[in-house]
């Protein structure tokens, strides 16, 4: 396959535009669509994403488009926009995406009217022939911008484009690793913004260490569940884009996600932090998601159903605390 050198980038919140930044030091040439036309006179003129990444200089050769099919002049087109927002998106593109580009994923979030997964709904929209990748993985956009040491997922069937993506993506300090499994990489970046809101609660209610351990190893638990019974692969879900964004985002209160259940945990309302946020936290909106997917495919996911509860149905924190505690005791794996 020829080398990927023209990458367009489809959104530039703060990952589209770290991931622009990082297709430059990868020596590509890179069309940003951004749909907010301050965005893109910022991006032009004055090197910086003022709005969504404010404070670093980015390389002066990225080019910001308002049009956004410009971004299709490309051998590969990154996908970042919001979970929420792609379907539209990507059938704003659709009559126009050049026959055989791939795709790549790189938004996390399962789409609320219809439950599915990110690569699905692009399918849905797109060209049957387009090749449909996944990005995912633990990647702060505010380090990643800043070329510090970072390492994500690269999942698709096809082993031969997808290693052709990695090529045109890696540097030494973002280093993708090829899997086959979108399914598992994509239901591990989408359910740990949950699990994250979730840890930020325990951690915002002083509930203590134990308690956060004990989330995210049971968080794991579910989503490992969710993604087998969707036809993904445990192992997919102990590598970067499972295991390893659930342990950076529940963590750190650099996380929208976590931040917010952090605030939540603290007392304060949703609307109250979320009136005064522009970024995206993807976990508030795939919570009903996730809660609708795991309904059919019978999966159980008391932790996703809490977290919906106190979110979108009014349920007492307290009282949906002490709930989790109370389930009867079992066994620790599937017996
Ligand atoms: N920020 C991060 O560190 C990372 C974010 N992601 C994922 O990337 C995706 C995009 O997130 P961010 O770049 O952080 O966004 P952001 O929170 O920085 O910015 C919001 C973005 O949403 C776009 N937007 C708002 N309304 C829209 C609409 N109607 N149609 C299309 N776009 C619309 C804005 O133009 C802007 O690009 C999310 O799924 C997020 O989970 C993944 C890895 C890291
Ligand atoms: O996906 C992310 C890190 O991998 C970003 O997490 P937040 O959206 O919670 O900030």
């Amino acid at each position: 396959m020829e080398a990927m050198q023209r990458i367009g980038v489809i959104g530039a919140g703060a990952w589209g535009t770290a991931l622009a930044q990082t297709l430059r030091r990868a020596g590509r040439d890179v069309i940003l669509w951004a749909r907010e036309p301050e965005v893109v006179d910022a991006i032009n003129h004055r090197n910086e994403n003022t709005d969504f990444l404010p404070g670093v200089a980015l390389d002066s050769a990225i080019h910001a488009t308002e049009e956004i099919t410009d971004a299709l002049a490309a051998d590969a087109v990154l996908l970042v926009v919001p979970a929420q927002h792609m379907r539209s998106v990507c059938a704003a593109l659709a009559p126009r995406w050049p026959t055989g580009v791939p795709a790549v994923v790189c938004a996390k979030g399962i789409e609320q009217t219809s439950a599915s997964l990110m690569h699905e709904t692009v399918e849905d929209v797109l060209p049957a022939d387009v090749p449909v990748a996944v990005l995912s993985g633990p990647t702060f956009a505010a380090e990643v911008v800043r070329g510090l040491p970072t390492a994500v997922t690269l999942a698709m069937d096809d082993a031969h484009v997808g290693r052709a993506l990695v090529d045109a993506i890696g540097t030494p300090t973002f280093r993708p690793y090829y899997a086959p499994d979108r399914i598992g990489a994509e239901i591990g970046g989408a359910v740990k913004n949950v699990m994250a809101i979730a840890a930020g609660i325990v951690d915002g209610r002083k509930l203590g260490d134990n308690a956060r351990a004990a989330l995210l190893t049971r968080g794991l638990a579910e989503i490992t569940r969710l993604a087998v019974a969707k036809g993904g692969r445990a192992e997919t879900l102990m590598g970067l884009s499972g295991l390893g964004d659930l342990v950076l985002t529940a963590s750190s209160l650099q996380s929208r996600n976590y931040s917010l259940g952090h605030a939540l945990g603290e007392g304060k309302t949703l609307e109250a932090v979320m009136g005064g946020r522009k970024a995206v936290t993807e976990g508030v909106y795939t919570a009903s998601a996730v809660v609708a997917l795991a309904k059919d495919l019978s999966v159980d996911m008391p932790i996703c159903a809490a977290v919906d509860g106190v979110l979108n149905h009014q349920a007492d924190l307290d009282e949906t605390i002490r709930g989790l505690l109370n389930r009867p005791f079992k066994a620790e794996h599937s017996i």
